[in-house]
């Protein structure tokens, strides 16, 4: 295989390439970027117009989808994979993935879209070259744009597979991105309903990419995935890969929700009154208090069928420490 196959030892190793460019026999040339970053041409003849942007590890102890991501390029590297689509693979915080922690001293999924210029750090840095790294990844005209960023979440699901879909003042959220999803394995969509600082609401918003979060089951440490079934991820990713996606997909019984509210911890006096060991997705009734905070702030569920995901009291002052969501349907959709 091609040296440059192995991004991912390079980047647990911290190395750098000594050749920056290869070529497999099918003539793919495969580009390294910077750490953590390689980027994937098929041969002009070949190009279906596709650009991918394919990242994980975004926080460092979430391995299942990087492992996938290397898979996906050993079979590139190998010859296996027949790339017609453009690819930039990114492993988005090497440093974190080295010591298999969330993150150093920030959350990089949290410095996008202007965030990073107001911090400093590593993290900064790498949320700026990430940014970079996608800009101009995705500078070329009139060509098709997809990201997705791969996660695992700290605890168990009710929905063990689902995407986040970012949100734009005047954009309407894709029908037929949501089949592809579908067709991935994705049991529900999640509709952002404002902007964020995220990964994917930078390539959404001010790329103009589609662009999801997926989440594909709970964080493990590396060779301990065994649990999570990406079969169908992987087969659908290969498909976009080498531009044979089948026809068809339907929505087939894909939950919807829309985001009601973003829980805030704005405080170390804030409490969230949820188990330790509750589930993403669990219902919350109307009435119920879900959060205090200083200056008797309180958190109390006012929507109908209301459910939580991404519960954590231990983020930082400022920061998201959970979503509210509310079942929702396709009717939105464009
Ligand atoms: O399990 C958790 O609490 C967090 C899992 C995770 O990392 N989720 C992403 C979602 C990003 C988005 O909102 O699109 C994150 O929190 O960064
Ligand atoms: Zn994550």
């Amino acid at each position: 295989m091609l040296a440059l196959g192995k991004l991912l030892e390079l980047t647990l190793a911290g190395r750098e390439p000594a050749e920056k460019t290869q070529l497999t026999v099918e003539g793919v040339r495969m580009r390294w970027m910077g750490e953590g970053a390689l980027e994937v041409r098929p041969p002009e003849a070949r190009d279906n117009g596709m650009d991918l942007l394919l990242s994980a590890g975004i926080h460092g102890n979430e391995t299942a989808p990087i492992e996938l991501l290397d898979e996906l390029l050993h079979g590139i590297a190998r010859g296996e994979i027949k790339p017609r689509a453009r690819i930039l693979f990114l492993f988005g915080n090497p440093e974190a993935i080295r010591k298999g922690e969330r993150y150093l001293d920030q959350d990089v999924n949290r410095l996008f879209n202007g965030r990073h210029e107001l911090s400093s750090g590593s993290e900064a840095l790498r949320a700026c070259e990430l940014e970079r790294l996608a800009t101009t990844f995705f500078s070329v005209p009139e060509r098709t744009r997809l990201h997705y960023d791969l996660h695992t979440a700290i605890r168990g699901s009710k929905i063990e597979q689902f995407a986040l879909y970012p949100y734009k003042e005047g954009r309407q959220h894709s029908r037929r991105e949501l089949e592809r999803l579908s067709a991935a394995g994705m049991e529900a969509v999640l509709l952002q309903s404002k902007p964020s600082i995220t990964f994917t609401a930078f390539t959404y918003e001010t790329l103009d990419a589609e662009a999801f979060t997926l989440e594909l089951g709970k964080a493990r440490p590396f060779g301990q995935n065994e649990q999570i079934k990406l079969d169908k991820l992987e087969m659908r990713l290969r498909q976009i890969i080498e531009g044979n996606e089948p026809e068809g997909d339907q929505l087939d019984g894909m939950q919807l929700f829309s985001v009601a509210r973003e829980i805030i911890k704005h405080s170390d006096s804030f409490h969230l009154h949820l188990p330790a060991d509750i589930e993403n997705f669990s219902e919350l009734s109307k009435g119920y208090l879900l959060a205090e905070d200083l200056a008797q702030t309180r958190w109390i569920v006012e929507e109908e069928g209301a459910r939580i995901i991404f519960p954590n009291p231990k983020v930082k002052n400022g920061l998201r420490a959970g979503i509210l969501i509310v079942p929702t349907t396709a009717e939105q959709l464009g």
